[in-house]
């Protein structure tokens, strides 16, 4: 797998684990404190206290995707599925994720569909991959295509489909503050690029579920 790896990575950084240059844990509390202040309340008090630690602990929760490779989850592929190679489609897979312009919530669900040649991948893994990406400083449209592109260059299956749809709490609680509206993206690859029958299956499936 670390071959399919280093072969691949030239070609997409979001392959790879991103290089990162973290601060200290102390560098950290700091700033959370800072931000304690620009709110206007007084991070002495019982309930700030300890809530600079609080914020480091829950933004390595929320940011772990930094420290994990999405292809390398990918890596364990299974060949015995009797000649399968029709539509494998996992939708609703929930995912929280923080914008980049603003770092509050994207909160939403993504549908990814891919149409295997000789091999499938474990069906968890396809969640894992979502959440990777969610888990680091996104736009929907970048992470709807990493989530494709990955999936296209490690499974190489006939084509992928990512469709994800959200609320963007940087346009629900701040600026222009409309609450319950919701951002579409969809990208395909391969066979779902060249058809668009394959595409509508893979959008009515999404909707109806396997009965449409
Ligand atoms: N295309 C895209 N835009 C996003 C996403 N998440 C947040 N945004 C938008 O990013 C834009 C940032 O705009 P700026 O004008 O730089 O920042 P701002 O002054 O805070 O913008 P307002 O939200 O309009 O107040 C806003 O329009 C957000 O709605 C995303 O995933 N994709």
């Amino acid at each position: 797998m670390d071959a399919v790896i280093k072969k691949l990575m030239p070609k997409s950084e979001y392959l790879d684990k991103p290089e990162t240059n973290r601060p200290s844990q102390a560098e950290v509390e700091a700033a959370v404190l800072t931000l304690l202040r620009w709110t206007g309340d007084n991070p002495d008090r019982e309930g700030l206290r300890d809530t600079p630690k609080r914020v480091a602990k829950a933004f390595r929760e929320m940011f772990n995707g930094y420290d994990m490779c999405p292809a390398e989850e990918l890596g364990r592929t299974f060949e015995e599925v009797a000649g399968y190679d029709d539509l494998v489609l996992i939708k609703d897979i929930q995912f929280h994720s923080h914008c980049e312009h603003h770092m509050v919530p994207i909160i939403g669900k993504a549908h990814v569909g891919y149409l295997p040649d000789g091999k499938v991948v474990g069906l968890s893994k396809i969640a894992r991959v979502v959440d990777i990406f969610a888990h680091r400083l996104q736009t929907q449209e970048a992470m709807t295509a990493q989530i494709a592109g990955v999936i296209q260059e490690v499974l190489n299956p006939r084509g992928v489909a990512v469709m994800i749809e959200a609320e963007h709490m940087c346009m629900a609680m701040r600026g222009i503050r409309k609450q319950g509206s919701t951002t579409l993206t969809s990208t395909f690859t391969g066979a779902f690029k060249d058809s668009p029958e394959e595409q509508v299956r893979f959008v009515t499936m999404v909707r109806n579920g396997a009965s449409s």
